[in-house]
């Protein structure tokens, strides 16, 4: 059936802003039609013209704002809403908090649960945070270019300064940016599947400083790959590691299958909560040092550990949880899908002399079943998983091992309150508030804690 929309291409619309989506649009309803419109903000009431109608949905193009928000404030650059690379810039950081948490307790409020959501715990500087980036290269006008797609494109939009990112990681852009030019590198074409250089890693130490940079590319080869790389390390002292990925499919991926260390060590070190981590390029660490170690504080101080306790980490990544609860805890087990970041959690537990935890690569489902069915006993199962939750296997065998409680750190509320009613199902309660962190400034990102406990 040919859905027919309740709005007209080209019309203009009245509209009250209720709500922001996953990228920072902000949606109004027409006759329960939702159309999402670029650079408005929760109440805010505006003009719209419809640009552009899909089957399910529009979209609106901001005309005119009759009403502003009281929390609005101007824009530090257009750019970072257009591509998303940081959507709540123009509203306050007060407000921002206070739309985590709301947007949190809306969810569950929605799902009729009765659960309290805790002021989000902020960043004192909410800029230039991030210590990893991954930018896009293309060729506009001839040239190589880094920057952003625009949202919803694949149209490059030139920057230098990203604003969320760590300084030092945009300068070592644009000095790598300005290297593949002097040597001609020919930025990827994606209608053609041809040319080279894809995108542009970078990661920086907030403690060590170390830096790795990642160039990934569509061939085998990056040609001038020696002159490439020494000039690159003598530009930046601080690199102690370039590395390339090479990524032959034509889909969007970002990373392929293949890593190649082309100089330097294949790893940089950096500390969390006075922890020395190894990390490689494929590995996933969080991008916000500061506020993950009061995201990790706040994971060991809910898990209630007094030395006695096994503890499983579930999604464990490099093993950054796990080592957090080690010294508290009798033994950890941690599991996670990348291979490379489980090798990178063992040399972790090894260089911070930590010997009871124990890490093995798999899918967190078949190994949460494995432990199970082979009478692993847990009193508390940590779970930070990626956006999509956990899977419903997942939970099934968790709650077979019966831990007094699960430390939940999530990224995602839609499926935080969907996993809540699964493990409600089971007998585990939330029984204290739930304590949001902002990891991700200027973003609509969302990352809380919350303890299930069984009655
Ligand atoms: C949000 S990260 C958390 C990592 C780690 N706890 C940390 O804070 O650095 C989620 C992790 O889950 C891993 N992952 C995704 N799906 C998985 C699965 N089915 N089983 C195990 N790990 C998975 C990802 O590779 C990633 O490292």
């Amino acid at each position: 059936m040919k859905i027919t929309a309740p709005v007209e291409k080209n019309e203009m619309y009245d509209v009250k802003i209720i709500d922001l989506t996953y990228q920072g649009m902000g949606v109004a309803k027409i006759n329960d039609f939702s159309i999402f419109i670029e650079d408005t903000l929760p109440g805010e009431e505006a003009t719209i013209k419809v640009i552009k109608i899909n089957k399910n949905f529009g979209f609106g193009k901001l005309v005119k704002l009759i009403t502003k928000s009281k929390d609005r404030v101007e824009s530090v650059d257009k750019d970072y809403t257009r591509t998303g690379i940081a959507p709540l810039q123009h509203l306050k950081y007060d407000a921002q908090l206070k739309f985590k948490q709301s947007q949190i307790q809306e969810l569950f409020n929605k799902a009729k649960m009765n659960v309290e959501v805790l002021p989000t715990i902020g960043m004192d500087k909410p800029s230039h945070y991030r210590n990893k980036a991954q930018i896009p290269v293309k060729k506009i006008n001839g040239k190589l270019e880094t920057g952003f797609y625009r949202k919803h494109s694949h149209d490059l939009v030139p920057i230098e300064d990203f604003y969320i990112q760590d300084p030092e990681i945009d300068k070592a852009i644009v000095v790598v940016r300005d290297i593949l030019r002097k040597y001609h590198v020919a930025p990827y074409d994606e209608i053609n599947h041809s040319g080279v250089i894809r995108n542009i890693m970078v990661r920086r130490g907030h403690y060590s400083h170390e830096m790795m940079i990642g160039l990934i590319t569509r061939t085998k080869k990056l040609p001038m790959v020696d002159m490439i790389t020494s000039e690159i390390a003598k530009a930046l002292p601080e690199v102690k590691s370039i590395m390339q990925n090479i990524n032959l499919t034509d889909g969007n991926a970002l990373m392929g299958k293949k890593t190649i260390c082309l100089y330097g060590s294949s790893h940089i070190e950096d500390q969390l909560l006075g922890l020395k981590f190894y990390i490689s390029l494929t590995s996933f660490y969080q991008v916000n040092p500061t506020q993950t170690e009061k995201l990790y504080s706040l994971a060991v101080e809910k898990a209630q550990l007094d030395g006695k306790q096994n503890v499983i980490d579930a999604y464990c990544g490099i093993g950054t949880i796990s080592l957090a609860m080690a010294k508290k805890a009798k033994k950890v087990y941690g599991v996670e899908i990348v291979k490379d970041a489980i090798e990178d959690a063992k040399i972790n537990a090894q260089k911070n002399h930590i010997n009871n935890a124990k890490f093995v690569t798999g899918k967190a489902e078949e190994q949460m079943e494995k432990w199970q069915s082979q009478g692993l006993k847990s009193d508390v199962i940590v779970v930070d998983p990626p956006r999509k939750g956990l899977a419903s296997s997942f939970i099934e065998s968790a709650v077979k091992v019966a831990p007094k409680r699960i430390v939940y750190v999530s990224c995602n509320p839609s499926t935080l309150v969907r996993d809540a009613r699964r493990l409600s199902e089971y007998g585990y309660e939330i029984n204290q508030p739930i304590q949001p962190v902002d990891q991700f400034p200027q973003t609509v990102h969302i990352e809380s804690v919350t303890v299930f406990e069984k009655k």
